[in-house]
């Protein structure tokens, strides 16, 4: 059976390139649930004009996500995500699909979709565990796994980390643009606190690497590595 890491946090806490570089220290899988979402609403905003494009319409997104040949990578060495045959990748990034993710994921149809297909994906994935990111793996996808870990950071902190990513944007307007997003995020699903059992990483004060072991540590502490389990510790 397949274990599941569930890691929450914010935009910009580093939920992504930590559980990545996680995912590689371990031999994990490694699934970004935000990029469901945001291909999502990459596919409203490309199958329509007008408002049959509109992300906030409900029945819009509904229909969209009826039709989503959506697929996405679990190899943390090679990340890719594609609607059919379009590799989307990048394009889930931009600042115009970021603007309209929070939409397609208020609705709860389209939540119990894609919950499933995490699952499915962990299931089978062939790998011996898998690092689940989103905002609410701890709460809804994986309320069970074995480590669940909430990872947070400043919210100033997270907008400068987000903005020095997008070096062609105004950080002013990145940093806005986030905290819009968090507030939306937040009235559907919690990530800024810590569920029953869950762990919290601060990250504020952490550089990267520092982040990364403090992430290993908590799993280490639950799941042991082979080599862990050979020392007897
Ligand atoms: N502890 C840290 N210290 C400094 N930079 C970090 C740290 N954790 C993540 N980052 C950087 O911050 C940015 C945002 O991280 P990301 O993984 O995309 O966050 P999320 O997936 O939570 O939105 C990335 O450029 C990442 O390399
Ligand atoms: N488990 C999840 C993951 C993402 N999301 C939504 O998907 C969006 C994009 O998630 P993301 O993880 O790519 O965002 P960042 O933290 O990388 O900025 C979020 O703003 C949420 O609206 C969600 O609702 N539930």
């Amino acid at each position: 059976m397949t274990l599941t890491i569930a890691i929450d946090g914010p935009a910009g806490s580093g939920k992504s390139s930590v559980s990545k570089q996680v995912a590689r220290a371990r031999g994990y899988g490694y699934l970004d649930t935000g990029a469901a979402y945001r291909a999502l609403a990459w596919h409203v905003l490309a199958r329509g004009t007008g408002a049959a494009s509109d992300t906030a319409d409900e029945a819009v997104v509904v229909a969209a996500a009826s039709d989503f040949p959506y697929a996405i990578s679990l190899d943390p060495d090679d990340y890719w995500v594609r609607v059919g045959e379009t590799d989307v990748t990048a394009a889930i990034r931009e600042p115009r699909v970021t603007a309209a993710v929070s939409g397609v994921a208020r609705v709860p149809a389209v939540r119990a979709q894609v919950n499933e297909l995490f699952r499915r994906l962990v299931r089978e994935s062939g790998r011996p565990g898998v690092v689940v990111e989103g905002r609410d793996i701890t709460t809804v996808v994986a309320p069970d796994a074995p480590v669940r870990i909430l990872l947070t950071a400043a919210p100033d902190v997270r907008a400068a980390r987000r903005s020095a990513e997008l070096s062609g944007e105004d950080a002013g307007a990145v940093a806005a643009a986030l905290h819009r997003r968090d507030a939306a995020d937040s009235a559907v699903v919690d990530f800024l606190t810590a569920a029953d059992g869950v762990t919290v990483v601060d990250s504020t004060d952490l550089d990267f690497a520092q982040t990364v072991e403090a992430v290993l540590d908590v799993i280490s502490a639950t799941v042991p590595t082979p080599q862990e389990n050979h020392d007897g510790r």
